[in-house]
């Protein structure tokens, strides 16, 4: 690399003090020999210096790997006990005993919820089985002390280790886990079921550890001297090692800078850190920092840059994916990074779960739009296998071959090669049928699904436990609900000039999301540009099937043409509406005007084809029987695995129903729907809101939208009156202990942070 005379961007030579001293520490940098100081003064580089760190850093990382391929672990999600003796401040992750009663939680996953999680992603091609969990719950809450007991356990971490060989022996999934510290004589019990591990340092910072107020007091793992002592550990025992910084929790520049050190320092003695984690700080409602900033851009990216500097040009340098937006990406990837750690294509990220993973294909086109190679990887990196790997686990980890073929491995387990076939059909008891859910969940018989519907009593208690444990351990703890206006076209003889001025101020409202449906005598395609040229960000969510069915034969064009110019006209995605349930009979009794089923279906692989993604729906208490809802679920999960178009699957009642219909048809389609569609929504408009909270405990996650009414032909709603204000669906999470988040129409997080690198 060739180190130029320092120069501003106009050509001048730098000279004052403070610009000698950054563009010294950027040439010590760029050649390995940076100090403390240095990487602190480079950590608070902006504007034009923040660029020129982050040429160096991207030259840095590309001396290490001219292949330029940044890697990633398709990987499960298994919290196998938010209980912790610690209290981090930041921390959304854990649950104090009474919060889990609230939340019927049990202290720790069973064994079979494990299994079940696990499983599915085998299913998915996932290789990882990445437990993260509280720290030593049992030194602090009793409940804790008495569950490990009653199972025959001395301590969390040898429940650990039994459900890590479990997993591995059921599934071929690699253990990662990340359990907080640990001493030498544990990492020697883990060793032997998982290939990596880690642990956060986090912070070298004494002062956030001992003052009261800072985010570690009160919490005894995050003792910077016990958390060193824990790289130490990892390095005597042989274990690779995930560690690295959080940043932006109230630690200093120079704290960073120290940390950093402290972490290469472990590394040379040991050679045991596999990769260093630069995890920015997200703050999280309902947290004493909630009302912190997030880090901003261009800090996050000083400190990753700089992370590059201090590991050097071979080291892994990770950034988690979906803590930055995808318009940041590229930012980090200039920084340095060379590995986005694990994605899941099944759980969320129960440490931050307002942030949902991004899929594994727009990752590839982001990281290609970068210039790199995204490549999967197992969770521990090719450079310590064979050598620092238990010679019993050995079989496990080469039972995935060379790297290179890793795309198409699948772990070895049964999942991964046993289709999800239906089961003995005949069994009418509900708890053996329960049992088996426990397991597959998605992969009963229809005649068990069909008891599942009509379950009652302590039965359907259990049927609508088994949903909401589902639901946490796969979507999470949060609640989600997008900022929306919805407008029935047929309800309202709209004009255009209305329709664009409703988009308007919907945008001014603050909403992501229009939504439109209905029939009318407008042109879509002219409704379509209306709204786009009124406003020219906000998601159009309109048309259902039929919609498009009629707007196609208005233009004398067939469907997928139609669809394509409906794309180009603004349209983002549709309702999946105006069908009741998928059988023609039905439909002749209840909906003659409907589609008819087949085109229904048609017209719905057609625009999931087009890019047009959308919701689905079931009506129930129209008369229809357990086996017609089986079958209805069953084509909407087989349309699912043709497309993978449905974002969400909402049960609506067709009339008035009793709660425990409600709550029989809500558990059953999650269970159902498992490993299919990822959300299901409480219609809070058609069943109220207190129902809806219940529904949100029986499998639902989303509350779909807030229905603004605005004051545009506030007639012209679809559900005229019926807003639901934030703090209404704040109260209602709140009572359940779980988080609102908004969303976008896509479940994504709705943009906040400015991208901005100054
Ligand atoms: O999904 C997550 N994965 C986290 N991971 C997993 C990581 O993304 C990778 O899957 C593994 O590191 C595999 O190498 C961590 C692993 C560690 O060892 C230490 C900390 C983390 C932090 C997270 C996290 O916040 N969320
Ligand atoms: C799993 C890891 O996630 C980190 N972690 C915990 N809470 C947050 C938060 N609000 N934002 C970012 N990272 C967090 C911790 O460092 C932990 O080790
Ligand atoms: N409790 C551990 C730690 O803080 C594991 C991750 S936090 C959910 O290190
Ligand atoms: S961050 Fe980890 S140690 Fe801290 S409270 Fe959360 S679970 Fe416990």
């Amino acid at each position: 690399m060739v180190i130029r005379i320092p120069r501003r961007m106009d050509g001048t030579v730098i000279t004052s003090p403070a610009d000698l001293a950054f563009a010294d520490a950027l040439a010590r940098g760029a050649r390995g020999a940076l100090t403390v100081d240095d990487a602190e003064v480079l950590l608070g580089a902006r504007g034009p210096e923040l660029e020129r760190l982050l040429d160096v850093a991207s030259s840095v990382r590309d001396a290490g790997d001219p292949a330029r391929v940044i890697t990633y672990s398709r990987k499960v999600f298994l919290p196998i006990t938010t209980l912790c003796q610690d209290r981090c401040h930041y921390c959304i992750f854990v649950d104090t005993p009474a919060k889990l009663a609230t939340k019927h939680k049990p202290a720790y996953m069973s064994p079979e919820q494990i299994l079940t999680v696990a499983r599915q992603g085998a299913a998915l091609g996932c290789k990882e089985a990445l437990f993260t969990l509280g720290d030593r719950p049992e030194q602090r809450w009793p409940v804790a002390r008495e569950w490990l007991d009653a199972h025959g356990y001395s301590s969390t971490v040898h429940y650990l280790r039994d459900m890590a060989r479990l997993v591995l022996d059921e599934t071929g999934l690699l253990p990662h886990m990340n359990p907080g510290v640990l001493s030498l004589e544990e990492f020697e019990l883990l060793r032997p079921v998982a290939p990596s591990m880690g642990m956060m340092l986090e912070t070298t910072s004494g002062r956030l550890w001992s003052e009261p107020g800072q985010v570690h007091f009160g919490s005894p793992d995050k003792d910077p001297a016990v958390r060193l002592e824990v790289l130490e550990n990892a390095g005597r025992a042989r274990v690779p090692l995930t560690t690295g910084i959080l940043v932006g929790i109230g630690e200093t520049l120079r704290d960073r800078a120290e940390s950093l050190f402290a972490i290469r320092a472990s590394h040379e003695r040991w050679g045991q850190v596999q990769e260093t984690i630069v995890q920015n700080f997200r703050a999280k409602d309902a947290t004493a920092m909630q009302g912190v900033d997030d880090l901003g851009t261009a800090e996050y990216a000083a400190a990753i840059a700089v992370a590059r500097l201090v590991m050097g040009p071979v080291a892994v340098i990770q950034a988690p994916p979906n803590l930055a937006d995808a318009a940041e990406l590229e930012i980090l990837v200039r920084a340095g990074v060379s590995d986005w750690g694990g994605v899941s294509p099944l759980t969320a990220d129960h440490v931050n779960p307002e942030r949902p993973w991004p899929q594994i294909d727009e990752l590839a086109r982001l990281t290609a739009d970068a210039g790199y190679t995204l490549r999967e990887r197992l969770t521990v990196h090719d450079r310590y296998v064979p050598e620092w790997i238990d010679e019993t686990l050995l079989p496990a980890v080469e039972a995935f071959g060379e790297a290179a073929t890793l795309e198409m491995a699948l772990p070895r387990g049964r999942a991964a090669t046993a289709p999800l076939s239906s089961s003995d059909g005949g069994r009418t008891d509900i708890r053996s049928i329960l049992e088996l859910a426990q397991n597959e969940p998605a992969a009963l018989s229809d005649a068990d699904y069909a008891a599942l519907f009509e379950a009652r009593g302590e039965e359907l208690d259990a049927l609508t436990q088994a949903a909401d444990d589902l639901r946490r351990y796969t979507v999470g703890e949060s609640v989600s609900i997008v900022e929306n206006r919805a407008v029935a076209l047929d309800a309202a003889a709209l004009t255009l000039d209305e329709i664009a001025d409703i988009a308007i101020e919907t945008a001014e409202l603050g909403a992501t999301e229009l939504c439109l449906q209905g029939s009318t005598t407008l042109d879509p395609l002219e409704i379509a540009r209306a709204v786009r040229a009124g406003a020219p960000s906000i998601h159009l969510h309109a048309f259902r099937p039929a919609d498009l069915v009629a707007g196609a034969a208005r233009h004398h064009l067939d469907i997928d043409e139609f669809l394509r110019l409906l794309v180009e006209a603004g349209v983002d995605s549709i309702p999946g509406t105006g069908v009741k349930l998928l059988d023609d009979g039905i439909r002749m009794r209840i909906a003659p005007t409907d589609l008819p089923v087949n085109a229904w279906i048609r017209t719905v692989v057609a625009a999931h084809g087009a890019g047009l993604r959308s919701t689905s729906i079931m009506y129930y208490g129209a008369g229809e029987s357990a086996a017609d809802r089986v079958a209805h679920l069953r084509t909407l999960r087989e349309i699912q695995s043709q497309t993978g178009g449905f974002t969400e699957f909402v049960p609506m009642p067709f009339s008035e129903v009793d709660l425990d219909t409600h709550r029989a048809v809500f558990a059953t389609s999650r269970l159902m729907l498992h490993g299919s569609i990822p959300h299901v929504q409480a219609p809070w408009p058609r069943v109220g809101l207190e129902t809806a909270a219940l529904l949100l405990q029986s499998g639902a996650d989303d509350l779909g939208g807030t229905l603004l009414t605005g004051t545009v032909r506030p007639d012209a709603g679809s559900n005229p009156g019926a807003q639901l204000p934030w703090a209404e669906a704040k109260a209602i999470t709140r009572r359940l202990s779980r988080t609102l988040r908004r969303r976008t129409t896509m479940y994504g997080e709705p943009a906040r942070r400015s991208g901005a690198l100054a």
